[in-house]
């Protein structure tokens, strides 16, 4: 017999739920422990597959959820016991067939079902660890709102799967306690499928939790599956305020009064920020008006946020290379060198807004998150950054110098597969601090043919001089080649295309060294002589 587990909150054995059920009190009987251990196998079903364990996970107005065991597969399931007769049992069956094709990773499984004792319609689905977002908002007390667009793009992810069906499957009581967390993961999923209806034609069931129903759903004139966006409105809300939707009506009476009269929740007015409030705002319109769930992940609050991924760096964490990646609908990667001597996160990203590699309204977020990867490396602490997020740059320093600094080249992969190189040519910043024997437009240093035997060094040393890299750079690309025993120009000029791809180059070193090495003129389109950056996408 396996150990007892520890119970949350929530879990009651059956036999304390059977007391409980028929008002018997604990004391009056001889306890036998092994009534009280959680893992003990209470029931089995039919098929001999799922074991009911002496465990309960919660009561909701309609059913009792078990903790189970799948014997076939090991897992931990959840075994439903609603109480229903045969007849309405049997008028599910259609629904059952569609909710056991329903597969998403933002649904909870349903897994089998059957009848039982001419009583009850019992169903397994999947487990869910951490309870409901409902719990869980009151555990964060009001999460941040990274938190909650996480588990509204899922939740809006599970909606857009329902919705696709055709007809669309009605979830119809969305609501924080049916939406279940897996805590380890930060894994939100739509449960509670039970209630959920296909649409076929109008219909006309008044079913659902009346703070969470959309005014379309009291009239009797039939709804779609946008009620269900109204309801995750609901949703927003109170994961953005910790409240519950119209806790200012006493009773259902009133709640239904002010949906029909048009009047939205107290809470509503508490939200400051203007991007949640128009998310939900869009969300709690009037029907014809109101988003889908597509518009809804799609919507500006929840766009994707950008972020910046430490590639790699050198031994002495100077030299770094960082990536920017954006999902979603701006799916972008930008990879670029930073110089951790030389410049700013701030000048980095204000460059890349201006010559149009990032979008500005990923400003902050970018400066921020590449901050915080320069604080991790410098292994300082929670600073404040100039981005106003957390701690401002001019903390940042070692021994007197900023140890924010520097981008010498960016390759941008716009989505389309053709990866793009931007070089930042002219960097005041750059030529003050570094050596300024190196030139500093490509012109400067003229193509030249060079000898098979001639050491790969002529060749690296005038490229990167022709791009305004400095001697480190320079070295940096000379001993990549080396590693891979490339010494002269004619062990280069031996080389295929896909030889290069090998070298751990970024794409514009392997671009720049190559055009170089066969007098190829780089096509350098100057977009903005005023910060001297350059777009030399066609090198
Ligand atoms: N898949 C699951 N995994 C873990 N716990 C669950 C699961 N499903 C339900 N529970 C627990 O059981 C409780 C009751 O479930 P639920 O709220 O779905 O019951 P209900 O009677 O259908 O609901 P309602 O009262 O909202 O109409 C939940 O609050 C939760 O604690």
């Amino acid at each position: 017999m396996l150990d007892p587990i520890p119970r949350s909150v929530s879990e009651m054995t059956a036999q304390e739920e059977e007391h409980e059920r028929n008002n018997f009190s604990p004391f009056t009987e001889y306890i036998d422990h092994s009534k009280h251990d959680p893992e003990k196998v209470v029931e089995v079903s039919p098929n001999g597959r799922y074991a009911k364990l002496n465990s309960v996970l919660g009561k909701g107005a309609y059913k009792i959820v078990y903790k189970s065991i799948d014997r076939e597969e090991g897992y931990e399931v959840a075994w439903n016991c609603f109480q229903t007769t045969k007849q309405e049992y049997a008028e599910l069956s259609q629904e059952v067939e569609i909710l056991k094709r329903v597969r998403h990773p933002n649904i909870i499984n349903f897994h089998d079902c059957w009848y039982s004792n001419n009583t009850e319609f019992i169903f397994i689905t999947e487990l869910m660890t951490s309870g409901t977002l409902r719990e869980y908002i009151r555990k964060l007390q009001t999460p941040n709102l990274k938190v909650i667009k996480r588990w509204c793009r899922q939740i809006l992810k599970g909606l857009i799967y329902l919705h696709s069906y055709d007809p669309p499957i009605i979830h119809r009581d969305i609501k924080c306690d049916n939406i279940f967390i897996n805590g380890a993961h930060g894994e939100v999923k739509i449960g509670d499928m039970g209630t959920a209806k296909m649409k076929i034609g109008k219909k006309y069931t008044v079913i659902g939790t009346p703070e969470f129903m959309a005014p379309e759903m009291y009239e009797e004139k039939g709804y779609s599956e946008k009620v269900d966006i109204y309801a995750f409105g609901m949703c927003l809300l109170e994961m953005v305020t910790g409240d519950y939707p119209y806790n200012e009506c006493k009773n259902a009476a009133q709640i239904y009064k002010k949906v029909t009269q048009g009047l939205k929740p107290e809470c509503l007015s508490r939200i400051i920020d203007p991007e949640v409030l128009n998310l939900i705002q869009h969300c709690l319109a009037p029907e014809n008006e109101r988003y889908s769930a597509q518009e809804a992940i799609d919507d500006a609050f929840l766009g994707v946020e950008p972020e910046v991924v430490l590639l790699s760096t050198n031994e002495a964490k100077n030299h770094l290379t960082l990536q920017v990646v954006v999902k979603g609908m701006d799916k972008l990667s930008v990879k670029f060198e930073f110089n951790a001597d030389t410049d700013t996160a701030e000048e980095v990203v204000n460059e890349m807004i201006e010559e149009d590699v990032l979008p500005q309204k990923y400003q902050r977020i970018i400066t921020h998150d590449i901050n915080r990867i320069l604080r991790e490396l410098a292994g300082t602490g929670d600073k404040k950054d100039s981005a106003g997020l957390t701690p401002s740059s001019p903390m940042l320093y070692t021994n007197g110098h900023s140890i924010i600094n520097g981008i010498s080249h960016l390759t941008l992969d716009n989505g389309s597969g053709s990866p793009h190189s931007f070089i930042r040519s002219t960097s005041n910043l750059y030529r003050k601090t570094s050596n300024a024997d190196w030139a500093t437009t490509e012109e400067e240093i003229p193509f030249k043919e060079y000898s098979m035997d001639a050491p790969i060094e002529d060749l690296v040393n005038d490229t990167a001089m022709a791009y305004h890299r400095g001697p480190d750079k320079a070295n940096e690309w000379l001993a990549k080649l080396k590693n891979q025993d490339i010494m002269t120009i004619g062990d280069l000029k031996d080389l295929q295309d896909s030889d290069w791809a090998g070298f751990d180059l970024t794409v514009f070193a392997s671009r720049a060294l190559r055009n170089r090495l066969f007098g190829k003129r780089p096509n350098i389109l100057t977009r903005s002589s005023s910060n001297g950056v350059s777009d030399d996408g066609n090198l």
